[in-house]
């Protein structure tokens, strides 16, 4: 399924993409159910779907973490099961569930990703970087110390090092207070429009989605339920919110479940 009809090299390109999980006793566990979606550069793309839908899976699976169990997925023209550390030079991701070591001082663990990503003058970057999402006053304090907005802000610094071209968000505004994440939801606009990178994001907050994406890809039970910008998809729905939208098909049935 398209979301445009751009020439370009589309940032990322599914299809038929599953990922099928052992559960508990040995059950399969069909987390990701043979999606298809296209991904243009230059946009803001976002993922819904209510908790266990797939999303987290999906996002995994774009930047590398898992294998999808078939079908077949390109990010950034590269295909992600046997070329995917070309592609991974050139994209980020930023998730509030991937923990740093807690012992290692903010600065130490943004170098450790710097020299990981092949950064050249890390140190000025990373510098740059912190100032960037006023993260300097933090450089010094282990990770361990932070609260869990401030962990959010150094995952999102540590997606930044590398400039990358695509950037995957799972839930970039966790924690976050709400003058922290209205900050945070500027940021990325600005840095968006700034670079022409394209970002991808998954998130349970309706309004961010509203405010940041070009398109939503709404997905239900591990398949894309519905797609489109957010006005079209309120307008479509009859509805005045994307939230109200987004109740509409969670409340569905599953007409295969
Ligand atoms: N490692 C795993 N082993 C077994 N099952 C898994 C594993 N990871 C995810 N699942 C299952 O796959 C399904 C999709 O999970 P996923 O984390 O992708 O959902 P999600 O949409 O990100 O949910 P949430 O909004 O709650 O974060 C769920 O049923 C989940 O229990």
């Amino acid at each position: 399924m398209s979301l445009d009809t751009e020439e370009t090299v589309p940032a990322i390109e599914a299809d038929g993409l599953t990922k099928v999980f052992e559960g508990p006793n040995r059950q399969p566990v069909t987390a990701v159910d043979g999606i298809a979606f296209r991904v243009p550069g230059n946009r803001t793309i976002g993922l819904l779907g209510g908790n266990g839908a797939g999303k987290t899976t999906t996002i995994s699976m774009v930047v590398g973490l898992l294998l999808p169990t078939s079908g077949s997925l390109r990010v950034l023209g590269r295909d992600m099961v046997h070329d995917r550390h070309l592609a991974l030079a050139r994209m980020n991701f930023s998730s509030p569930y991937v923990d740093l070591p807690h012992r290692l001082t903010v600065r130490e663990n943004l170098n450790i990703y710097a020299h990981l990503y092949g950064v050249p003058s890390a140190r000025l970057r990373i510098e740059a970087v912190a100032e960037d999402l006023h993260l300097t006053d933090l450089l010094k304090r282990p990770a361990g110390k932070l609260s869990a907005g401030q962990k959010t802000r150094v995952s999102l610094a540590k997606a930044m090092l590398n400039d990358p071209v695509l950037l995957l968000l799972d839930e970039p505004t966790a924690s976050l207070d709400p003058d922290t994440g209205d900050w945070v939801r500027d940021y990325l606009i600005r840095w968006r429009a700034r670079t022409g990178a394209t970002m991808f994001l998954a998130s349970h907050n309706m309004a961010e989605v509203e405010r940041l994406c070009d398109e939503v890809l709404i997905m239900k039970a591990g398949r894309i339920q519905d797609q489109g910008a957010p006005g079209a998809l309120i307008g479509r729905y009859g509805r005045r919110t994307l939230e109200e939208v987004f109740l509409d098909i969670a409340r569905t049935p599953d007409p295969f479940a």
